[in-house]
């Protein structure tokens, strides 16, 4: 008689990249951040991580794919590495899994897909190892690995303050369809706020975190009112990325162009968001920023989305 080999334990999770629906920045602290009043939305674009059990001692290993997956670290730099080492450190465990990041979200592109990663890694490494943490937990882990971390976890639609880890969900209704136009030349996050300093000690840009933001964007989430949402629409950060990357200027021209209820920088960009009136028209956009040579990838998609969960 020939016994099966029982199957190697392992847990996927997906986690959202995001888009700032609307951005305030405030002046930089002194621990080197700027506080942030931002409404994070998460969208379909998702990234999946499967954690394997290895045996003990083996530490962690990494293997990504998808269309940039030649431009992710494979080393402790990555994220999702991190992610899992800090997990083991906080549980008391050996940091042993193999780990495989398949991506959807645009690299470097202002849209949090490093932070999806180390957002399904918590989750994912949690459950292989049975830790017990609790999800709070794992938002304040999160939180250590980077601002945008605890959002991955939350997903649907949020205001983040603080860094952008502090969230208190907000109420939408509906769906909303997004183009985005991607650049395979990312944009450095330290390197677009660092920007946004200088223009601000140049008197070309004011910080506006302490403005009590976006009562007009919010009632348009509640209504479910993509034309009010598209005009609400707000980065502090786009001035910066558009000064470090003015071609910029022509990928929102070609959105505004063709009918966008509303386009901006991404985050830290370079990635280009426009909103559109329909999946259709989200196509449309699409393929006219590939037509016109303004993009190097195109990205179709839904939102709000759910946070990092166990498939
Ligand atoms: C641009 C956004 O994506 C908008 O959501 C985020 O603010 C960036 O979040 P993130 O990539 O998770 O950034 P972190 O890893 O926390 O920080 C990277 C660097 O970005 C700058 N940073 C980030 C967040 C923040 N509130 N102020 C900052 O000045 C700091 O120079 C920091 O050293
Ligand atoms: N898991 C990861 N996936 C992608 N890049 C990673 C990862 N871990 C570390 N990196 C490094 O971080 C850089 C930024 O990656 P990421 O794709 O998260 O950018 P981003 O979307 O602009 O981030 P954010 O919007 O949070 O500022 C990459 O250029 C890469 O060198």
């Amino acid at each position: 008689m020939s016994l099966a080999a029982a199957p190697t334990p392992s847990v996927r999770v997906r986690a959202p990249g995001k888009v700032n629906l609307s951005l305030h920045v405030g002046p930089l602290d002194d621990d080197g951040y700027h506080p942030l009043v931002s409404v994070f939305q998460a969208v379909s674009l998702a990234e999946e991580v499967t954690a394997t059990q290895v045996g003990d001692g083996a530490g962690i290993s990494l293997t990504v794919d998808g269309p940039q997956a030649d431009r992710v670290p494979l080393d402790a730099t990555n994220l999702a590495w991190r992610a899992a080492e800090l997990l083991a450190r906080h549980v008391g465990l050996a940091p042993d899994v193999a780990l495989h990041l398949a991506k959807g979200v645009p690299v470097a592109g202002g849209m949090a897909g490093g932070s999806a990663d180390a957002a399904a890694t918590l989750v994912a490494c949690d459950a292989l190892w049975g830790t017990g943490l609790s999800r709070q937990d794992l938002v304040a882990l999160g939180g250590e690995l980077g601002s945008d971390v605890p959002f991955a976890l939350h997903g649907h639609t949020a205001v983040g303050t603080g860094r952008g880890h502090l969230l208190t969900p907000a109420m939408t209704r509906g769906e909303f369809h997004w183009a985005f136009a991607a650049q395979d030349e990312g944009l450095s996050t330290p390197a677009v706020y660092g920007r946004f300093d200088e223009l601000v000690a140049a008197g070309r840009l004011a910080p506006t975190a302490e403005v009590d933001a976006d009562t007009a964007l919010m009632q348009a989430l509640r209504a479910g009112d993509p034309t009010a949402l598209g005009a609400a629409l707000h980065n502090d950060l786009q001035a910066a990325a558009l000064d470090l990357r003015p071609e910029l200027e022509r990928t929102l021209e070609i959105a505004r162009n063709g009918g966008a209820l509303g386009a901006m920088v991404s985050g830290s960009g370079p990635t280009v968001a426009a909103l559109a009136r329909s999946r259709q028209h989200a196509l449309a956009i699409a393929a006219t920023w590939t037509a016109e040579d303004a993009a190097d990838s195109v990205w179709c998609t839904t939102a709000p989305a759910a946070g990092a969960r166990v498939l």
